[in-house]
């Protein structure tokens, strides 16, 4: 039984698909501090955390079963990523769920900002009829700067445009092209903070976005802007805002995220009168809730099955056209991987891939990632061996990895060639997928084979002469083990060969070493895929 811990508050519903699935038990235990979780982690195969959940390289080294972990929502930065990577544990988020609940929290802030609600509320329940102190400004005709117009910038830039905002946007990825298709003006962040209006910040926290509004930006800025976050406490810094709004400055701000979260009770924001404040509930609608859990519980459920994945956090995405390209193909590359390392002996110090035919123009990087990984997964210690881990594994072992491509696949439509390096020498392996036959390995060092990547093999080195097949399936018929099929290869006639057998069930090791003592055979080994 796979277990899953869910260690925020995540939308049962959400959840569904886990809780139903027969081969996984969720458990739920929120607010347990960093010690507690680092306990318990140890009997999980799957951690699902909101943003309250600090996800750190103990709590990490603790999992030893630990697969995935599922970040409820966008932002990762309550994950030590570096940690999971090195560990082979996969981070995958939900970044589309919460996209427009978070948008329309910004703009019901930027409203509450233009209209001072939150203040004008208390005033009220309080008592006192005020209608003097809350003088409010209109959205209309006025400047709204977005820096960054990613999902979120660009869900607020679109709704700005339907209040009668100009809209001046600025993103590292933002093309002409695309800016002029939403009406958005083009700008850097210098011409947003001396020409907006209202400026709302919607990017990572990043080393680059950290303080980006800081004191410098404020001393230019346009008198009287009104500032939002609902992105990540940091990127504007919290105390040069103040004093910005103290010297009159900035006008107002409205944040929903901190530096620290939460905030400390005498932190300035908490008590001024020209900043409103909301507990990081950019993302808490019931819909949005729903959407990440949907989405983060089903990545959860196929990383756990051994399935294809989107949204790894740790590791590249794969566009869909050259996922749909490449899929079909995981499998053969895991198993030529795990083929290789079971007949190399020593320590492998180089793997060359070569892709030719159909697989010759797409990025295979991805599938690389699968070979390593059949590679790897017989060294090291399978549960940290993975297709996210698998390129740092090679790297901080000294496993060089060369990639090859050629147009000409030796009359196959496709063709994968391993060969791996170790101090004692080289091995090499070729596999092919056959139109409506299904994967081939159809070469192994320079002898041409056909064989099913696929249960007990034994491979033995021969010289080829009579009467060497009658001596290996008499040893093996004398002990029980069922011959499946039987391929040999050679390159010439009297020379070196090698005979590859499916065998119904593992051979015991007392049959493989008689079988290396017969006379002409060179070696035997087997090998399981
Ligand atoms: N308050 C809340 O509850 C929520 C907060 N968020 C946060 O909102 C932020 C944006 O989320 P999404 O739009 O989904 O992410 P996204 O990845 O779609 O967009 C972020 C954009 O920021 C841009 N960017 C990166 N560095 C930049 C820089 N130096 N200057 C300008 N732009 C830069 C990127 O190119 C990207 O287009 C994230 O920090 C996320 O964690 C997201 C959901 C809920
Ligand atoms: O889980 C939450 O409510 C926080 C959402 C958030 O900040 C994010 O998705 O980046």
């Amino acid at each position: 039984m796979l277990k899953v811990l869910v260690s925020d508050p995540i939308s049962d519903l959400g959840l569904q698909q886990l809780t139903d699935a027969a081969d996984i038990a969720v458990e739920k235990k929120t607010g347990l501090s960093e010690d507690e979780l680092v306990a318990i982690i140890g009997e999980y195969d799957a951690l699902l955390v909101r943003s309250q959940t600090r996800v750190t390289e103990r709590i990490l080294a603790a999992g030893a079963r630990l697969k995935v972990v599922g970040r409820a929502g966008v932002g990762v930065d309550n994950i030590d990523l570096d940690a999971a990577t090195k560990r082979g544990v996969i981070v995958i988020n939900a970044p589309d769920g919460n996209t427009i609940t978070t948008c329309e929290h910004t703009f019901a802030m930027m409203m509450a900002l233009a209209r001072h609600i939150p203040q004008a509320y208390r005033k009220t329940v309080e008592g006192v009829w005020d209608r003097k102190s809350f003088l409010g400004v209109e959205l209309r005709n006025k400047v709204l700067g977005v820096l960054g117009m990613g999902r979120i910038g660009s869900e607020v830039a679109k709704r700005a445009k339907a209040f009668g905002m100009e809209v001046i946007g600025y993103d590292p990825f933002l093309s002409e092209d695309r800016a002029e298709k939403m009406g958005v003006r083009l700008g850097s962040v210098d011409e947003i903070i001396r020409q907006a209006d209202f400026m709302t910040v919607h990017t990572p926290l990043t080393n680059e976005t950290h303080h980006m509004i800081a004191k410098p930006q404020f001393d230019v800025m346009k008198r009287g802007m009104r500032i939002i976050n609902c992105a990540r406490g940091g990127i504007i810094d919290e105390m040069a805002l103040k004093e910005a709004i103290d010297e009159g400055i900035v006008a107002g701000a409205a944040f929903d995220v901190f530096e620290e979260e939460p905030p400390k009770p005498d932190h300035p924001f908490l008590t001024h009168p020209k900043i409103i404040v909301t507990p990081h509930l950019g993302a808490s609608t019931i819909e949005a809730q729903e959407n990440v859990a949907i989405d983060v519980s089903e990545q959860v459920l196929h990383i756990l099955r051994g399935e294809a994945f989107q949204n790894a956090v740790n590791m590249p995405p794969i566009p869909p056209a050259v996922r749909a390209k490449l899929e079909p193909y995981f499998e053969l590359g895991t198993k030529l991987g795990s083929f290789l390392a079971q007949l190399a002996e020593g320590a492998i110090n180089e793997v060359q891939v070569s892709y030719s035919g159909d697989l010759s123009d797409v990025d295979t990087t991805p599938l690389t990632r699968y070979i390593l990984t059949g590679i790897l997964s017989h060294h090291l210690d399978k549960e940290q061996v993975n297709i996210v881990s698998s390129f740092h594994l090679a790297k901080t072992r000294g496993v060089e990895v060369i990639t090859q491509k050629s147009t000409a696949a030796k009359g196959f439509t496709n063709l994968i060639s391993v060969t791996i390096r170790t101090r004692e020498g080289k091995h090499s392996a070729a596999g092919t997928l056959l139109n409506g036959y299904g994967a081939r390995i159809v070469q192994i060092d320079p002898y041409p084979v056909d064989i099913p990547p696929e249960g007990h093999l034994l491979l033995i080195s021969h010289t080829d002469k009579p009467g060497i097949i009658g001596r290996v399936g008499t040893l093996l018929g004398v002990n029980d083990v069922n011959i499946a099929t039987m391929q040999v290869g050679r390159k010439v006639v009297g020379g070196s060969a090698i005979m590859v057998l499916t065998i119904d069930k593992p051979a015991p090791k007392a049959v493989i070493d008689e079988l290396k003592k017969l006379p002409d055979l060179t070696d035997a080994i087997e090998i399981t895929l």
